[in-house]
């Protein structure tokens, strides 16, 4: 379980983080809504431990990592998949998925040679290969697959660690609808007691997937529910759909 309480931070002037409490259930896929520039992103940096909050708590199956460091929540078992493609363009799939199943392995000092001769890593990275619709591509390099792929490969990284918790930011952004239905599928796909915590902006997809859903607007969390719910409030519709015609 996930348990953030009270979190605040600020940049300037501006509550970017405004005391937003937020408890994430084991197994569950939280959807995170909310406009442009709400907070969604600056929530995630502060859930990994890249920002460090002002104010607030961050519990991980009922342990205190609020002073943990990226990668010692990472060793407890949370991940990330980031906005932007954050990838060794010039290597392969495999490699790519190889260099992070041997780096969550918590060997230090492994050379590409080398993950690629294990049997037990190469076994792992055709998993999450699979996993994540990738099989046929595990040769190719990254600068020469799709932009769809590479999110795909970006959601692939962050399950080679094994993970208990997982945050994607923006899985599908820029992605076209085929693979919107394919990262769907994947998501389905993924195991029941894995949590995932998505900022999405695709309503349809988040609320297809979602268990429940919170809406972040000006860096406070101001609605959560149901995705029934979510499509029936009237504060979701004007803050989040306002702008869209057939709202
Ligand atoms: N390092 C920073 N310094 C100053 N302001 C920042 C910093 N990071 C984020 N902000 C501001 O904080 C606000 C929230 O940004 P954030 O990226 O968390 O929003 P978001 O909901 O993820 O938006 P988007 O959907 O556009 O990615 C924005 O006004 C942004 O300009």
């Amino acid at each position: 379980m996930l348990e953030a309480r009270g979190l605040k931070k600020s940049f300037g002037q501006i509550n970017v983080t405004n005391d937003v409490t937020i408890l994430v259930e084991k197994g569950e896929r939280r959807v995170i809504l909310g406009p442009n520039g709400a907070g969604k992103t600056t929530l995630f940096n502060i859930l990994v431990g890249e920002l460090k909050p002002s104010a607030g708590t961050i519990h991980l199956d009922g342990r205190d990592v609020t002073g943990d460091t990226v990668e010692a929540r990472a060793k407890r078992g949370l991940a990330r998949s980031y906005q932007k493609n954050n990838l060794f363009t010039e290597l392969t799939l495999k490699e790519n998925l190889a260099l992070a199943v041997a780096t969550a392995s918590g060997a230090s000092g492994w050379f590409l040679r080398d993950t690629l001769n294990d049997t037990d890593i190469l076994a792992k990275v055709r998993d999450v290969a699979a996993k994540v619709g990738l099989s046929e591509l595990l040769d190719h390099p990254v600068d020469a697959v799709s932009y769809g792929a590479r999110r795909q490969l970006e959601v692939g990284l962050a399950l080679a660690t094994d993970p208990s918790v997982i945050l994607m930011d923006e899985p599908t952004s820029g992605v076209g609808p085929e693979m919107i239905h394919g990262f769907h599928r994947l998501l389905k796909t993924l195991p029941r007691d894995l949590t995932v915590v998505i900022i999405e902006h695709d309503m349809d997809l988040a609320l297809d997937v979602a268990d429940r859903v919170s809406v972040l607007n000006y860096g406070e969390l101001v609605f959560e529910g149901t995705p029934d719910e979510t499509r029936g409030s009237s504060l979701v519709n004007e803050i989040y759909l306002g702008g869209r015609a057939d709202a």
